[in-house]
């Protein structure tokens, strides 16, 4: 079963839609960079922790890539990420992982072609 969405809501949505078009493209676009200031600092966290996760696999990096894994964690986000949904958001997760694995090997010395 799929986890109750915790974020998306009407609420929610109502909350970050400008109102009556009194909002300024300015504070539209302030608030965009504040939410990305967060998205990076999410992104390198997680890419910290995957490349952890490149350490300790049996086979790491591109050559261990697991599918279902990537399927299964963006179900899970799915939920929460409405708007977006599955199709989307598996379009976004795979640019994500793969520059995670890339940041690992790089690290690691790995060449790729
Ligand atoms: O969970 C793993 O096995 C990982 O290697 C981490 C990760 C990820 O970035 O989330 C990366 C590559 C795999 O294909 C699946 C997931």
């Amino acid at each position: 079963m799929s986890p109750e969405p915790t974020a998306g809501t009407a609420a929610d949505h109502a909350a970050i839609t400008p109102d009556d078009g009194a909002v300024e493209l300015a504070e539209l676009r302030r608030r965009i960079d504040e939410v990305d200031s967060r998205l990076a600092e999410l992104l390198e966290q997680r890419a910290i922790l995957a490349a952890g996760v490149q350490r300790v696999k049996p086979v790491g990096g591109f050559a261990g890539r697991d599918a279902e894994r990537e399927r299964a964690l963006v179900a899970a986000m799915a939920g929460r990420a409405p708007r977006l949904g599955e199709e989307r958001l598996a379009r976004i997760m795979a640019g994500v992982i793969e520059a995670g694995l890339e940041a690992a090997e790089q690290e690691r010395g790995v060449e790729r072609p």
